[in-house]
């Protein structure tokens, strides 16, 4: 990966500047990394590389006030005390994922155990999770264990951070947060893809498909399906099949964001039966939240992750809830049971599980026709105008982000004092 000086140009557009560092690998050997030594490479190179461009910034006349960093790098903390720096999280996940994870962590509930797999597990201001609703890398089943080892670790750390926003909005889940916010400085800042695009604009590092809005502009209003997986998960040759022919039962054009899987490589032919394209249009890569606020757009089969969730909520659109591990599998019991915006298509860790076309067309048809469609499609329009609401001036997320500023400033001041006093 190049390494990117604070004056060089950033990838990324408007508002967000990316910046990079040596992680020793080329383009190639990175793909035979598995994804847990992934992890520990990224560790090792950026406890070395984040002291040096902390330092780099303060000599361009730009000193960082405050670092953010994700779950899947608990690290940073550690890099921020040793630099007697503040150091936030950004959790980018629910508050139900976050308070699931925190449970199990700090063992103050039972969860399903390799001899009592199908426990249910009962938390604070949560509904019932079913075993097959809990986070599944949480689960004895799980093949990624080393994931569940990463975002724990978080949990660790939460004594190094002094704040825990989340992409989420009072308004999405009061219990939780509120219950979240008796054992933890939690504050809901999202959806911040809305807020992002009121101010400047989101950054994107892979170039989308513009095309497929032209596309869109020529469809029936309320006619279309969406379907992506996110930028992980790439169905299988076989149930991109049974998908594709499910489409096809269902009469309705579609859009649909298909990629090979690991496996396939890089080929382009994705082996969809002939004639599909006539009735739809497949791309590798689309502009997500700008095809979810398009009007031809009736509904969304989504894997679940996070940012398609909060996307989706925040553009008004029901979906189809296909998850198919981690935090996805809860995001799919809170879509249709909670928000009451989707069905879903397959329970629990599909990962590794087949949905035939048949199963495809009926969630289809139910989150597109009747009466119980009519009432998705209305909770999706209410939680679109509170999305909105939670990041406009004064709004929930808004507030909570200028607490947030104004708490880095008033860090940052004392810091300089401290020094000066030194
Ligand atoms: O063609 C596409 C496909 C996706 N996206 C964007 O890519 C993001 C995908 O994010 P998300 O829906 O959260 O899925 P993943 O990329 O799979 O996210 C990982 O990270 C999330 C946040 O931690 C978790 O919730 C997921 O389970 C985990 O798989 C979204 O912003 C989409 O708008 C595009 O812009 N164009």
């Amino acid at each position: 990966m190049k390494s990117l000086s604070p004056s060089s140009p950033s990838a990324g557009a408007a508002a967000v500047h990316f910046d990079f560092f040596e992680d020793g690998q080329d383009e190639e050997s990175i793909k035979r990394v598995p994804l847990d030594h992934l992890l520990t490479l990224l560790e090792h190179a950026g406890r070395k590389a984040l002291p040096q461009m902390v330092q780099n910034y303060a000599e361009a006349g730009n000193p960082v006030s405050c670092f953010v960093s994700n779950p899947f790098i608990p690290w940073v903390s550690d890099v921020a005390s040793s630099l007697d720096i503040p150091c936030a999280v950004l959790w980018i996940q629910s508050c139900a994922s976050f308070t699931t994870y925190y449970h199990f962590h700090n063992k103050l509930a039972p969860f399903p155990t390799a001899q009592d797999p199908e426990r249910d597990v009962v938390l604070p201001g949560m509904p019932l999770l079913k075993h097959d609703e809990v986070p599944s890398f949480l689960h004895p089943t799980t093949p990624y264990p080393f994931l569940a080892t990463s975002i724990l670790q978080q949990f660790a750390h939460l004594g190094n951070v002094f704040c825990v926003l989340m992409e989420t909005f009072e308004e999405l889940e009061p219990e939780v947060i509120r219950h979240v916010s008796t054992f933890c400085k939690v504050k809901p800042v999202g959806p911040l893809w809305l807020s992002a695009r009121a101010s400047a604009g989101p950054g994107d590092l892979i170039q989308a498909d513009n095309d497929c809005v032209g596309w869109l502009d020529g469809q029936l209003p309320g006619s279309v399906v969406y379907i992506s997986m996110g930028s992980i998960v790439a169905m299988t040759a076989e149930q991109r099949a049974e998908m594709a022919h499910g489409l096809l039962g269902s009469g309705m054009p579609f859009l649909w964001v298909a990629r090979p899987t690991m496996d396939e490589g890089d080929d382009p032919d994705l082996g969809l039966p002939e004639g599909l394209e006539e009735r739809g249009k497949v791309v590798r890569w689309a502009p997500q939240e700008e095809v979810l606020g398009h009007v031809a757009v009736a509904c969304f089969v989504t894997h679940c992750g996070w940012n398609s969730t909060l996307e989706a909520i925040g553009a008004g659109k029901p979906v189809v809830a296909f998850p198919q591990w981690g935090d996805q599998v809860t995001d799919a019991k809170f879509l249709e049971e909670v928000f009451r915006v989707g069905v879903r298509m397959g329970r629990g860790d599909t990962w590794t599980k087949l949905v035939r076309r048949e199963e495809v067309e009926r969630c289809l048809r139910e989150v597109t026709v009747g009466p119980r469609a009519e009432e998705m499609k209305e909770n999706a329009a209410r939680w679109k105008r509170e999305a909105e609401a939670a990041v406009k001036p004064g709004g929930s997320s808004e507030r909570n982000v200028r607490e947030f500023v104004e708490e880095v400033k008033k860090r940052s001041v004392r810091r300089k004092t401290k020094t000066a006093t030194l």
